[in-house]
């Protein structure tokens, strides 16, 4: 199932169990404004080469929209848009006062320079300047885009309306303490919140997680640093092993030292090679999709073991695949929750660089367990209302909150 026919189910299934009146749903669903254009950059060689940025702004009745910009060969304007949704469901669930918004361009990152990449985030930022901003729409990195992205975006869209540090978040360390760990970390901290309810701790499980990038990479940190054992991971180059928990300080180490710190965790020494395909199906206590979306489907969910499946990854879960997992009584973290850690401390970055006021790291991670903690309770409360499950219970929570919003903005022009 695509990505957007997907996500448009789960809402619609949250609306049904909220009674929405089908206007305020039809309202709802469709996005605020799609953004396509065409970004041509001259490669290094000289030679020109044109590829299509997209922002699709989904809704504001809660705040300036607000969402990643995503580099990959597979980003289509359906994706953005399924991703654009989400964000407004996602800040919602964390209740920060923001929309959703997501971006994206069909390019693969690894295939450009940095130079190339520089001049194609100057470029996107030049076509789409005066439709984001600081009470508008917020970018913020994603997929294939990180700190760097952020701040040639910064320095573009300054040119434009002058120094604007809250027009995107996720910028670099010195401007935004705290935000290159906050998705990774937020994923731990919403698995503790639901392990409280399982008197379960991450030091007594053991976990498989796909994708080794910014989310990956600092989920998998801090589930060592709490004892817990990561026995697979993997990464656009492959799969690797080790039954005794794989030493990611090492692996992090290795990656680091390969390539630049652009390095993958291919030919990593302390563990075995496996096929990507069998990570998914594992032996695990614990599954962590960290990378792409519709990677849990009808194909491979019947062989799924893992107990727990935390969502750190957008939509990784295909709605068939739901179900079969469902019946099989793996427990889901949906996405809309267990991966707002970072919009979470996007949203601290901002109200930061609006203040001209600068928080340690210390208070950064201690509200953000605060707001993920908060937000784990909220969404059971929906669960035990409307007696389901912890997606439809993060969704229906959601969706209410911006219905609220909106009815309460109202309907006159
Ligand atoms: N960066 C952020 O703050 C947030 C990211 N997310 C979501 O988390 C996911 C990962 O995002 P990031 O870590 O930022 O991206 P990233 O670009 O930093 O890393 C992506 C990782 O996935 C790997 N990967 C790509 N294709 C793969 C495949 N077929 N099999 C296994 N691994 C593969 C890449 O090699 C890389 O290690 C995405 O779904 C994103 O939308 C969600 C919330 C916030
Ligand atoms: O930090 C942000 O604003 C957005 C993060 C994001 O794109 C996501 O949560 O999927």
């Amino acid at each position: 199932m695509n990505a957007l026919a997907a996500t448009n189910r789960n809402f619609q299934r949250a609306a049904r169990i909220l009674g929405l009146d089908s206007k305020l749903e039809r309202s709802l669903l469709i996005p605020f404004r799609e953004i396509k254009v065409e970004c041509t950059i001259p490669k290094d060689d000289g030679t020109l080469v044109s590829y299509v940025g997209f922002r699709i702004q989904h809704d504001n009745a809660r705040g300036p929209m607000k969402g990643g910009i995503r580099y990959h060969p597979e980003v289509d304007p359906d994706e953005v848009n399924a991703l654009a949704q989400l964000m407004t469901w996602k800040t919602a669930v964390a209740d920060i006062p923001y929309g959703g918004a997501k971006g994206g361009i069909g390019c693969n990152p690894r295939d450009l320079s940095l130079s190339e990449l520089e001049r194609l985030t100057r470029v996107f930022t030049q076509k789409i300047h005066d439709l984001v901003g600081v009470q508008r729409d917020v970018p913020a990195p994603d997929m294939g885009t990180n700190a760097q992205t952020m701040a040639w975006i910064l320095d573009e869209y300054s040119k434009f309306h002058g120094h604007s540090p809250a027009v995107v978040t996720g910028k670099p360390i010195v401007r935004s303490l705290g935000r290159e760990a906050a998705t990774g970390l937020g994923v731990v901290f919403a698995t503790e919140a639901l392990f409280a309810e399982y008197g379960k701790s991450i030091s007594d499980q053991t976990f498989v997680i796909q994708g080794f990038g910014n989310v990956g990479t600092w989920a998998a940190k801090s589930i060592f640093e709490r004892g817990g054992k990561v026995i697979a991971v993997s990464d656009i180059s492959g799969a690797i092993k080790n039954s005794n928990g794989i030493d990611i300080p090492g692996l992090l180490k290795y990656k680091d030292d390969v390539n630049g710190g652009n390095g993958t965790l291919k030919g990593f020494p302390d563990a075995e090679v496996m096929d990507p395909n069998e990570l998914l199906v594992h032996e695990c206590d614990v599954l962590i999709p960290c990378a792409l979306g519709g990677v849990l489907n009808r194909e491979n969910a019947a062989d799924v073991k893992a107990k727990f499946i935390i969502e750190a990854a957008n939509h990784p879960t295909d709605p068939e695949a739901d179900e079969i997992l469902s019946k099989k009584g793996i427990i889901i973290l949906p996405d809309i929750y267990a991966n707002a850690g970072g919009v979470t401390v996007s949203y601290f970055e901002w109200v930061q660089n609006i203040q001209g006021f600068m928080w340690d790291e210390e208070k950064v991670n201690h509200e953000l367990k605060k707001y993920m903690t908060r937000a784990f309770g909220d969404i059971k409360a929906m669960c035990k209302i409307h007696n389901c499950d912890l997606r439809m219970g993060a969704f229906t929570l959601g969706v209410n909150r911006v219905a609220r919003a909106t009815l309460l903005r109202g309907w006159e022009a």
